[in-house]
This record gives structure tokens, sequence and C-alpha cells, in this order.
């Protein structure tokens, strides 16, 4: 990564103030070592002037594919119909792009050439998953299978384009139902907005076509709760994580925890965990 500012910083850029760009930006602006917030990108400059003059040192509001200009990590947290035009002016320009919208990249995954060719990276963060470092651990050697169960309250899957293509009525849920059994690749395009987390998954281990999802709308949980087994020559090992729904139901509070931890690493002398 290059292109320190006069103070050595890592300047970062968002593009996308929603429920995970909002946290990241507050951080950000509160202080994390060596890095600095550019600028941003939104949709409504007007929606989103409050919350940026909030901010003790308010950055600059540019369009999306000026990011990379002011940069050196461009964070997309938008809808993932925007991954492109966020990523590819950003590695196109050899910068660091910071995806979330995973489940998009998949028909999108020539920007990893691109990115290749030009100098520049795609950091996928662990998200509101678990135990992504063990996962890319047992893939040096040999993964047999990694199965993932995805259990959602009735508000965390409102809208998927496989609930409303298949004409399922969730909202009358009395118990459990299971919507989808399937790859992660399947899955991503039913529930885009949905089960990021298992293409990241899938991407740190055995990809999107081998790894295997199950989704149910549950309306026992008030949790996003994701059930993950692996099953490797060096290790079996589950794992399992609730996550707190943010003020987007479809999205764990810790995502974006994760991509503020994500950003300290990138600057940090101490790096713990792969
Ligand atoms: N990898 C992971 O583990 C996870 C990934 N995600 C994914 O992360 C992404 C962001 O999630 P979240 O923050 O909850 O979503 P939100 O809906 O809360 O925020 C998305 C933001 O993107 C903005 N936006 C839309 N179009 C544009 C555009 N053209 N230019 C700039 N901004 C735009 C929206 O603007 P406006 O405010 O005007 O609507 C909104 O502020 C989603 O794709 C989600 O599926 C979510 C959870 C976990
Ligand atoms: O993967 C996603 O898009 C969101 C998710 O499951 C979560 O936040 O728990």
């Amino acid at each position: 990564m290059t292109g320190l500012n006069a103070s050595g910083e890592l300047r970062v850029a968002i593009a996308g103030l929603g429920s995970i760009g909002t946290k990241i930006a507050t951080a950000l602006d509160q202080g994390v070592e060596g890095l600095t917030l550019s600028a941003v990108a939104v949709r409504d400059p007007a929606k989103h002037q409050a919350f940026i003059n909030s901010l003790r040192r308010p950055p600059k509001i540019l369009p999306i594919d000026q990011l990379g200009e002011v940069a050196d990590i461009v964070v997309e947290c938008a809808p993932s119909s925007q991954l492109r035009a966020i990523v590819e002016p950003a590695v196109r320009r050899g910068k660091s792009a910071v995806v979330v919208s995973v489940g998009g990249l998949l028909d999108n995954f020539d920007l990893v050439d691109l990115a290749r060719t030009n100098g520049g990276r795609i950091l996928v963060p662990t998200g509101a998953l678990i135990g992504l470092d063990a996962v890319n651990a047992a893939a040096v050697g040999t993964i047999h299978s990694v199965k993932m169960v995805t259990r959602k309250p009735i508000d965390g899957l409102k809208g998927a384009p496989f609930i409303v293509q298949n004409k399922i009525d969730i909202d009358n849920l009395r118990e459990p139902l299971k919507l989808f059994e399937g790859s992660a690749r399947e899955a991503a395009k039913g529930f885009p907005a949905n089960v990021n987390v298992a293409v990241a998954l899938s991407l740190a281990g055995i990809g999107p076509d081998r790894t295997q999802i199950q989704v149910w709308a549950d309306p026992t949980v008030t949790r996003n709760v994701h059930r993950i087994e692996v099953e490797a020559d060096s290790a079996r090992f589950s794992m399992g994580i609730e996550n707190v729904p943010s003020e987007n139901p479809k999205t764990g509070l810790i995502t974006a925890l994760s991509v503020i931890a994500l950003l300290r690493k990138q600057r940090a002398t101490l790096c713990v965990g792969t």
C-alpha cells in the first residue's frame, strides 16, 4: 500500500454511509492510529450532510469514481449493485478496496485480475462471521467440506429476491422455515443482502460452488445466527456467531467493527490473527 499523506497516514475513503459506513467514519474520525478519513461518497449528499458536519474533521464528499484519487484504501459499504462502480476505479489506480458486499464480488471476479494487474488489492473482512483465520489456515492444507446454517429473524430476510420470486410468505411464520439449501454462489443470488457471510467463508475456504449453506427464516430468533462446520485434513471445527442486528436488521452490528479491526491492522505494529 502506497501514498501516505504528508503526516504519514494512510488515507481511507468510504463509499456508502449506511449502517456500516457511518460507524467506520465515526471510528476513523475519533482516531485510528495511522489512518485518516479523506473522503466519502453518498447517493444523496443532503441526507448525510448533518452527519458529515458532526465529524471533527469532515471529509470531502466526492463522486464514487473519484475516491481512489484521494485515498489509499476505499471501503465499499453500499448495496452490492454499486460494488463494481466503487471497486473498479480504486483498484485500477493501484489502491486497496475493502469489500463488504462480498456476494457481489462473485459476478465481478475480474476485478481481482484488474487489481493484480495494477498493483491494487481487494480485502474482504471477516465481517459478520467468525473464524476466517482458521478457514484460511485449513485451506493451506485440504478442506473436505464447509457447511453453514444461517437463521435470521423475519426482518432480516424481508425483500430477498429468492423470497419475492418464489412468493414465500414469511410474515406469518410461527416456526422456523428452511428457505434455501445449496451453494454459497446460488445463495448469494437469492439473498444478496443477507448471506455475504457465506461468500466470505467460501472465498476463505473451498470456493462458492463447494461451500454449502442452508438459509432459515426463524421467528424464534432475535439475532442473525450462523453455524459453520469445517472438515479438513488438519482439523475439524465448528463455529457459531449470534449477531445483534444493527439499525439495518439484515446487518449484524459486528460487521462495521470487523472492518475497523481490519483497517487498524493496516498500520498496526502488532498484528494478532491471520
Ligand atoms: N460482509 C459482511 O459480513 C456483511 C456485508 N453486508 C453488506 O454490506 C453492505 C452495506 O450494508 P449496510 O451498511 O447495512 O447497508 P445500508 O443499507 O444501511 O447502507 C447502504 C448505504 O449505501 C448507500 N448507497 C446506495 N447507493 C449508493 C451510491 N450509488 N453511492 C453511494 N452510496 C450509496 C445508501 O444510501 P442512502 O442512505 O441514500 O440509501 C446507504 O446509505 C450491504 O451490501 C450488505 O449486504 C452486511 C452485513 C454483513
Ligand atoms: O451476511 C450478511 O450479509 C449479513 C449477516 O448475515 C449478518 O450480519 O449476520
